[in-house]
């Protein structure tokens, strides 16, 4: 028997991410009959009740999906809806447990995660943390978020952010090298669609490779360099003191700070 979603259950927001995740839970046969999808747009999401305002009802499942800019306009107006029987499931990024337990004092237990796209295909990462000792919430989560992909729990909140710096934002970075590596292809001649096709499949078949294989990227990259060869004089551009390393530590020091700011500005108000 699949994992079940604890209902009444709210998803609360479901853009791009929750959308991602409905669609893996999809895939595995997830029941949706007494889900809601609560947005203020009202679209529709296949196969799940959508409203745009909360229905008078007490919520044994909420996962927010929104923006964390947005907790503040939420907050307040979906708190009254929070029992001591209401797990409260946040994506967050940067918006702390305890932040979560001030604006939701009542819930039975709140439970971070920081999944990335690919759970659609149940593919993802879904890193989790909770400060809240209830056995039964977490399980009932992790079987929700291990349909999805892999989600290993963090002894430590910090992990959280970390983890979320290289598989929730991970996704962009790969496509974005992909992009550079299709523009390339272009200023060496290829046509436009061609170079960034075949740059995408790479990505792709890469990953698809290392998946079967069950060798480390270090391993990957040894078996396509010969000695002597051509790649090894590309990695070596990447593999100097001004190559890729430094660049991606750049990178993610960044979006770490980001998170540091998205947390300080919710403790703020
Ligand atoms: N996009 C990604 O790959 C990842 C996103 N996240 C987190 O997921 C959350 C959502 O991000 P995206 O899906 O990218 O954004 P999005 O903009 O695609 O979706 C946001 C959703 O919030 C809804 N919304 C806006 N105002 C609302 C309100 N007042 N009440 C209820 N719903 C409201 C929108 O209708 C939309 O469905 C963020 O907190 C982000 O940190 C976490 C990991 C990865
Ligand atoms: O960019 C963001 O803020 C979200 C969180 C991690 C990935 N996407």
């Amino acid at each position: 028997m699949t994992a079940a979603i604890p209902v009444p259950a709210w998803l609360v927001g479901c853009g791009n991410m929750a959308g991602a995740m409905v669609d893996g839970w999809r895939a595995s046969a997830v029941d949706f009959s007494n889900v809601a999808v609560i947005r203020p747009s009202g679209a529709p999401v296949e196969s799940i009740r959508t409203l745009t305002d909360y229905p008078d009802q007490q919520p044994r499942f909420v996962m927010l999906g929104f923006k964390p800019q947005k907790l503040d306009e939420i907050a307040p107006r979906l708190e009254p809806h929070i029992e001591s029987d209401t797990i409260i499931v946040s994506m967050l990024a940067g918006i702390t447990a305890s932040i979560l337990r001030q604006r939701f004092p009542n819930a039975r237990a709140i439970i971070r995660i920081m999944p990335n796209l690919p759970v659609a295909q149940r593919q993802g990462v879904i890193p989790l943390y909770s400060e809240d000792r209830d056995d039964q919430a977490c399980d009932a989560v992790e079987g929700l978020m291990g349909l999805l992909g892999l989600a290993p729990w963090c002894e430590h909140e910090d992990q959280i952010a970390a983890i979320g710096a290289i598989s929730a934002s991970g996704p962009a970075y790969f496509a974005r090298f992909a992009e550079a590596i299709g523009r390339a292809g272009v200023t060496h001649g290829l046509s436009s669609t061609l170079a960034h096709s075949i740059a995408a499949q790479t990505l792709i078949g890469t990953g698809a490779f290392a998946a079967a294989t069950g060798e480390s990227m270090g391993e990957v990259a040894r078996r396509v360099a010969s000695p002597k060869g051509t790649t090894e004089q590309g990695l070596a551009v990447l593999d100097g003191p001004e190559g890729l390393q430094p660049l991606v530590d750049r990178m993610l020091g960044a979006a770490l700070k980001r998170v540091e700011e998205l947390a300080e500005a919710a403790r703020r108000n």
